[in-house]
């Protein structure tokens, strides 16, 4: 491997914040990262943020079926050249914004595996996106700043549950695969990381519209997580008044003093079926 901080050097490119850039410079922990997901020869891959080629090499080595989408145009050429000193040529390289990536256009039909070392910026984001297209994604691989991924994995009634674990939960069986220090990457970044595995859900419980809503309420709930849900849930993201706030709150056998961050996924369920009826349809 050649490693990130001499090849950038050498072509005079800088990791730049804005795009996340901690290159992983540990090839082990690249390799037993992807050895952890399990993947074999017919599967296949999208990866976000392919960099240097660190998860790329070794997905390749085991998949053919591989497409990397990256947005920064310099890093292509060297990611290019890296790709062709392993004499691998049948990984297709999409230089684009991943958040603007149609992600069921690449599946044509079939089931991804989407991995990735994720911009730390852009994480919660993209994260959503893999959600909304989770039709053409079976399972993804992803790896986040550990504090997000507790979040993430965080439980009702812990201080970290919040509306990006009670969608994701809502999704898919999600658990930790492996935390990694600041150590393997290029440059260092302050914090530590985890990678998450997030095995989505084939079944659904609400159809495309309802679950749309339920993302409503799980957003209303936490724009004022301090506030017990009679009040937070009252406001732009439903346009429900008070009363009815309560009428909801009592068909669906939730007190009205509790707090979103104590509402299980299953509660939010409840709560997105009784509100429904008063909300205004387009
Ligand atoms: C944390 S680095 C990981 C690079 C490489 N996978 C590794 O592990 O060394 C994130 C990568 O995502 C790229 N990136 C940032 N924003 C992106 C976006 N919106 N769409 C696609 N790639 C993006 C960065 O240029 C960078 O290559």
């Amino acid at each position: 491997m050649i490693y990130p901080g001499q090849l950038l050097k050498e072509k005079q490119i800088y990791a730049g914040k804005e795009m996340g850039q901690n290159f992983l410079s540990n090839p082990e922990t690249a390799r037993m990262i992807v050895d952890r997901t399990g993947i074999d020869r017919h599967t296949r891959v999208l990866e976000i943020g392919p960099g240097l080629g660190a998860l790329t090499i070794p997905i390749a080595k085991i998949t053919r079926h591989l497409t990397v989408v990256e947005k920064d145009r310099r890093l292509i050429p060297l990611l290019t050249q890296v790709l062709e000193s392993h004499e691998i040529d049948w990984v297709r390289v999409v230089n684009q914004d991943f958040l603007k990536t149609d992600i069921a256009a690449l599946a044509q039909g079939q089931k991804l595996v989407v991995m990735g070392n994720l911009p730390y910026n852009i994480s919660s984001q993209i994260l959503f996106q893999l959600i909304r297209a989770r039709d053409s994604v079976g399972s993804a691989f992803l790896m986040f700043q550990k504090e997000l991924a507790d979040r993430i994995l965080a439980t009702p009634g812990n201080k970290a549950y919040s509306r990006l674990s009670a969608v994701s939960q809502y999704a898919a069986d999600i658990r930790r695969l492996v935390n990694i220090g600041p150590g393997a990457f290029f440059p260092k970044p302050a914090v530590d990381s985890t990678v998450l595995s997030f095995d989505f859900f084939s079944s659904r419980s609400f159809s495309p519209d309802m679950e749309q809503q339920l993302f409503t309420v799980i957003k209303a709930a936490f724009s004022k997580r301090r506030k017990s849900l009679k009040n937070s849930l009252v406001g732009p993201d439903l346009g429900l008044d008070k009363p009815t706030i309560a009428q909801a709150l009592k068909s669906a056998d939730i007190a009205p003093e509790r707090r979103a961050e104590t509402l299980s996924v299953k509660e939010f369920e409840t709560l997105t079926r009784a509100v429904e009826p008063f909300l205004i349809k387009e």
